[in-house]
């Protein structure tokens, strides 16, 4: 495969001069090149246009790679990761996570908490971001402020629940629909590139037939995206069965509600049956995999094989803060933690081939990078705007480094390009990403 790679080098490497970057790409063994002196808006910035046969750029013991791709982060739960895993999923929504989110009436504590979960994961390397807020229109707006002000690409869904919620926290059908089309209004005329609505009906427990219908409307009327939860634990499921016992399964519940589009990411999807798995297959809907959040939940461990296998898009999800870290870093080691483990407790098979030594299921590292990188683009169908470094595409990157005594990676000798990359992944942390980039903009510099 043939990646074409366009970036702005000198703002990483402001003391390489254009002959000295042309004897190190051809070192690389890149020779079809074009550095041109590209002074965009005056500055001194050169863009490099290269051919290589990999999605990556190596320098020593620096890379450049694609910006990281959460696709499925509660921005309003930042300040309970970490906590509350003693209880499953309802438990848990009822105990930790609604009081922490009816406190989004408030905003000053939206502007503190919403300032430093989007800072913190630019640190860790999300350039794109898929955040779920409250049901707050002032609080998501706030939210929508931070990631502007802070220049990360993100989509930004204010919560709709208008049934089986606490008395503190919730809404009705009336409400829920008119302040999703004043957040929609709100958000649309700040016409910003970089963020945009997605339509975010919590789940099947917490949103009726006739609400869900109504969203599915405006994400079609707006043609925007649409978030929600799947098929996360076994007791959320047998209480989907109880509300809409004409349906068939989970599945069918949304796509009766017209909720199953290109552009709809669905997070967990841990326990889908095979009927559930093709009809996400042909509505090219989207599975958020978030790993952390299923082992602290204690629901599940989903078999991303078997998606992949049966055609589903699927990215990477933090969860916070059913998954306790805001970094898709340590997503994609639980990633593959829990893909070796499924092997040994999935179905028989998988066991006796596990037990010969054979893995089928689990996940290796070049597939958890796609995963991070261009499979979330795909789960996100921005996958025409970024997820690698071809030609066209925005430039959202990450100068990763292993040089200094920061790095939570000692490099003691040469490696090639892909042992690099596997040290990142299993080893690595935010100490190794010294600069990110979203659309070209400098948005962390260590
Ligand atoms: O992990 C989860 N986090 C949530 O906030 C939530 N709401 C419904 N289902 C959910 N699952």
């Amino acid at each position: 495969m043939t990646v074409y790679i366009t970036c702005l080098l000198t703002s990483c490497f402001p003391s390489l001069d254009t002959r000295r970057l042309k004897e190190v790409f051809l070192k690389l063994g890149i020779k079809e090149m074009d550095l041109n002196d590209g002074k965009q808006n005056g500055s001194q910035s050169y863009y490099i246009i290269a051919k290589y046969n990999e999605d990556f750029l190596i320098f020593f013991s620096e890379f450049l790679m694609p910006g990281l791709v959460d696709t499925h982060i509660h921005a309003c739960q930042y300040p309970n990761a970490g906590l509350g895993y003693d209880r499953p999923l309802l438990g848990w929504l009822e105990e930790y996570t609604f009081p922490l989110e009816a406190k989004y009436s408030d905003l000053k504590f939206a502007k503190k908490v919403y300032d430093s979960v989007v800072r913190k994961t630019l640190d860790c390397g999300t350039t794109t971001a898929c955040y779920f807020s409250t049901i707050h229109t002032n609080g998501s707006m706030v939210l929508v402020e931070s990631i502007i002000e802070q220049g990360q690409r993100a989509l930004v869904g204010k919560v709709n629940m208008n049934t089986n919620h606490p008395d503190y926290y919730g809404e009705t059908t009336e409400s829920s629909l008119k302040e999703t089309q004043n957040f929609i209004d709100l958000l649309l005329n700040k016409k910003n590139d970089l963020v945009k609505p997605v339509i975010t009906p919590r789940f099947a427990i917490t949103c009726d037939m006739k609400l869900m219908k109504e969203l599915a409307s405006l994400a079609k009327k707006y043609d925007i995206h649409i978030q929600t939860h799947i098929s996360e634990n076994i007791k959320e499921i047998s209480f989907v069965k109880e509300l809409f016992p004409d349906q068939e399964s989970y599945g069918s519940v949304y796509d009766s509600a017209g909720l199953l589009t290109n552009k709809t990411i669905l997070a967990h999807g841990v326990h889908l049956s095979d009927e559930e798995i093709k009809l996400l297959a042909d509505r090219k809907s989207a599975i958020s995999h978030c790993p952390l959040s299923n082992s602290h939940l204690k629901s599940g461990i989903c078999n991303v094989r078997k998606l992949l296998q049966n055609g589903v898009k699927v990215g990477l999800g933090t969860d916070i803060s059913g998954g306790c870290s805001p970094s898709i870093i340590q997503v994609m080691q639980g990633a593959l933690a829990s893909s070796v483990h499924l092997c040994f407790c999935c179905d028989e098979e998988s066991k006796e081939l596990a037990y010969e030594g054979e893995y089928p299921l689990a996940l290796d590292y070049q597939e958890v990078f796609y995963l991070a990188t261009l499979g979330g683009a795909e789960a996100l169908a921005m996958e025409d705007k970024i997820g690698n470094f071809k030609v066209g595409k925005d430039f959202d990157a990450l100068l990763v480094s292993m040089k200094d005594s920061s790095s939570p990676v000692d490099i003691h000798m040469p490696y090639e390009t892909k042992e690099l990359i596997q040290k990142f992944m299993y080893l690595g942390d935010d100490r190794n990403i010294k600069k990110v980039f979203v659309s070209g903009r400098l948005v962390k510099s260590l």
